[in-house]
């Protein structure tokens, strides 16, 4: 019985596919590895291709499965890759280096590939400063950085990957696309609910079609 239920549970995990993209070097996988992993790691080699994450969540008593991938920064390890970060995404997290102006001026490019993907206007897409523990080395204003979110319609985020202070600020990137996704997939399964409704409706008055056509 007890196996039936888990069965059943991991049968109905929905599953949502957030891609980490940005510069080398920036701790996307350093994010992704303290959002998964919970600490950060003591020493990170440049993504090649793509590593795979994936944390269990529960939202509104709802068990979800966040898959976070952790895409590469070097043009060199992800050419033959970017078809796959884009196909079926559910959010995208663009991640800039607070202590690299290059970092930031860059992200231009990450939102042209991505668009130029065709990531449909609805998936979430939020904006992280990372490395904000190196205070006095910062080049990226916050105001410059919320201008650009606020105008590609983004949340801002600044943290840190490896302040264990920030964690929770971390986790809150992940968990506040996850909420978004839960409350927008919600409202279009309603939606399709709704519209089957309607197509039971036409098939069950067939008489009434010939009166008047609309199911409504
Ligand atoms: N001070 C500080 N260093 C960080 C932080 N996050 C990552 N780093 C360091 O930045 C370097 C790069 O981190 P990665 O997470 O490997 O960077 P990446 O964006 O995944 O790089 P690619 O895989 O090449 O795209 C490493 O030396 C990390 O230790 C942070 O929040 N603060
Ligand atoms: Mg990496």
């Amino acid at each position: 019985m007890e196996l039936e239920a888990s069965l059943e549970q991991s049968v109905q995990t929905r599953i949502f596919k957030i891609i980490v993209i940005g510069d080398s070097n920036v701790g996307k996988t350093c994010l992704t590895v303290r959002f998964c992993g919970g600490a950060f790691p003591a020493s990170t080699e440049a993504t090649i291709g793509v590593d795979f994450r994936e944390k269990a969540v529960e939202i509104e008593g709802e068990h979800i499965k966040v898959q976070v991938w952790d895409t590469a920064g070097q043009e060199r390890f992800r050419k033959s890759m970017v078809e796959h970060y884009y196909r079926n995404v559910h959010a995208v997290v663009f991640v800039y280096d607070v202590t690299k102006m290059a970092s930031f001026l860059n992200l231009k490019t990450w939102i042209e590939e991505c668009n130029g993907h065709a990531v449909p206007a609805l998936v979430p897409k939020v904006l992280v400063g990372n490395k904000c523990d190196l205070q006095d080395q910062i080049q990226v204003p916050s105001s410059v950085a919320l201008k650009f979110a606020d105008a590609h319609n983004m949340l801002l985020f600044e943290t840190s990957a490896k302040d264990p202070k920030e964690s929770q600020n971390v986790e809150s990137i992940f968990m506040c696309l996850a909420c978004r996704l839960k409350a927008q997939k919600s409202l279009l399964y309603r939606d399709m609910e709704r519209q089957q409704g309607k197509a039971q409706k036409t098939q069950l008055l067939p008489e009434a079609s010939g009166k008047n056509s609309c199911p409504c």
